[in-house]
């Protein structure tokens, strides 16, 4: 290549050519060379957040003077530019880098400062007009800078992604509660046959489930708000203006549009990474429970011939690259995939969490990524099984009846009339010659016949005691 393809930039360590083309710098190329690990680069939402942040604190230095007004202009414009999706390619630093972030830290500062360069008319590289160090990071460090993106990143997740995505999951198996709220199933528990339930309640308790998490990770996540912006490299402010940390949190409360604050004490912010440990524990109980759904979703789907086939998920695509006609559950499947890589982010979240010393947690690379992608997949996760599963799934209630019917466990309603140990001798009794539970009651002159219909009533069998039922009934 000749030499116009290149500039040269100068750091510490000596020079390097960087192609003339490239808005990140010298210790982005380093950063790029010593960290050839996964081939993942930054989250877009991450390189969003730490945008964010830089947009904000270019404004507020250039008010309070500390850096001159026609770049801190520069700067916002170029941060802009990123946040409508321009210089994307440029963030580059693997997502396993050096610990606390600096190498990530360091590429959207050069970003930033050659695309202001170019915007006031520089050549990108002169950083004397323009510096990632100076001037883009003017009063910041890493250590701080790095967990309020983590904070907001997780923000910016869960308002756009996951949130959105329960709330449809939570409004789709509310409908399903309803269209099947008529539908009378078995019971099953420890797989065995079980009292009768409704179908429609199976879904209305999925959808309770998934409200309960929302609360939870709602309740966990007000401790992101709390940003400790303005530490600098060890959370006492050095570099900063007094002014400058109230007035950034305040602009990045509009960016956002989300309302932070300021932490009580900077060094606690920076040390302590117990927010995201707290907010990914709530992921990780959201998806604990997702499995289990995505598996029962896979049970009572199974068949069609030799399994339980009590609902029809919706087919949307051959399962098989062998067997034809075969549709398999894919998208429960896959669920319960993305939640295992969610509690495996949650394990490694909470090792990165513990490791902190004295003034900084350098795990936060780690944390960064897991956290952030943890969020995201589950709210892709869930908006896709709702749109392409859950919405689609149909019923059929004959096959959930006759399972219902045959349940050995109806003779559970008979317990409070003839007792335990009677019932027990029927249910073994119609095990072993097959009569039905009726038969043998009516045999043995236990209850009379409408009695018997009264009480093997599987309507009434399955429907949920509430209080006003109970209330009438001692009445
Ligand atoms: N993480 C760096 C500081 C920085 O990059 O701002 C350090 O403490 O060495």
């Amino acid at each position: 290549m000749s030499d116009s393809q290149f500039r040269i930039e100068s750091d510490s360590m000596g020079d390097r050519q960087i192609p003339s083309s490239a808005y990140y710098g010298i210790q982005t190329l380093r950063a790029r060379s010593n960290f050839a690990i996964s081939g993942i680069k930054p989250l877009p939402t991450y390189v969003d957040a730490c945008i964010i942040i830089k947009k904000a604190t270019a404004i507020v230095n250039g008010k309070l003077e500390c850096i001159p007004q026609d770049v801190s202009q520069a700067i916002v414009q170029a941060a802009d530019e990123v946040l409508e999706g321009k210089f994307r390619d440029q963030f580059v630093v693997d997502v396993y880098q050096a610990g606390a972030g600096t190498s990530h830290h360091m590429n959207v500062n050069e970003v930033l400062a050659n695309r202001a360069l170019e915007i006031l008319g520089s050549e990108k590289g002169n950083y004397k007009r323009v510096s990632p160090n100076d001037h883009v990071n003017y009063g910041q460090s890493t250590n701080d800078v790095i967990p309020t993106a983590i904070r907001i990143g997780g923000i910016l997740a869960l308002s756009k992604t996951l949130y959105p995505a329960l709330d449809n999951a939570i409004n789709a198996m509310e409908a399903k509660a309803t269209e099947f709220k008529d539908i009378v199933k078995s019971g099953r528990t420890h797989l065995q046959d079980a009292v009768p339930v409704r179908l429609g309640d199976t879904f209305a308790a999925w959808g309770q489930i998934l409200k309960d998490h929302r609360n939870r990770i709602n309740a966990a996540a007000a401790d992101l708000q709390v940003l400790g912006l303005g530490g600098s490299a060890a959370g006492t402010g050095l570099n900063t203006h007094p002014q400058y940390r109230v007035s950034a949190i305040k602009i990045i409360s509009e960016l956002v549009n989300s309302p932070f604050k300021e932490a009580t004490h900077l060094m606690a912010a920076m040390q302590s990474m117990a927010p995201f440990v707290n907010v990914s524990g709530a992921l990780r109980n959201l998806a604990q429970d997702l499995v289990k759904i995505s598996h029962d979703l896979r049970l009572m789907d199974s068949g069609p011939k030799t399994g339980f086939k009590e609902i029809q998920l919706p087919p949307v695509q051959p399962g098989s690259s062998i067997m034809p006609g075969k549709y398999n559950p894919v998208m429960a499947e896959m669920t319960s995939m993305v939640c295992f890589q969610v509690m495996g982010y949650d394990t490694a979240i909470s090792y990165a969490g513990q490791a902190g010393q004295l003034e900084l947690n350098v795990m936060m690379p780690l944390i960064a990524y897991d956290f952030i992608h943890s969020i995201e997949i589950l709210g892709n996760t869930l908006q896709s099984l709702t749109s392409r599963c859950i919405q689609g799934i149909t019923a059929l209630p004959e096959r959930c009846l006759d399972y219902a019917e045959a349940s050995l466990a109806l003779v559970t309603a008979l317990n409070p009339h003839i007792g335990y140990l009677n019932a027990a001798a029927i249910a073994k009794e119609s095990m072993e010659t097959g009569k039905s539970l009726r038969q043998i009651v009516l045999e043995k002159q236990l209850m009379s016949e409408q009695e018997l219909s009264e009480v093997l009533n599987l309507k009434q069998m399955s429907t949920i005691v509430r209080e006003p039922r109970t209330a009438t009934t001692n009445s």
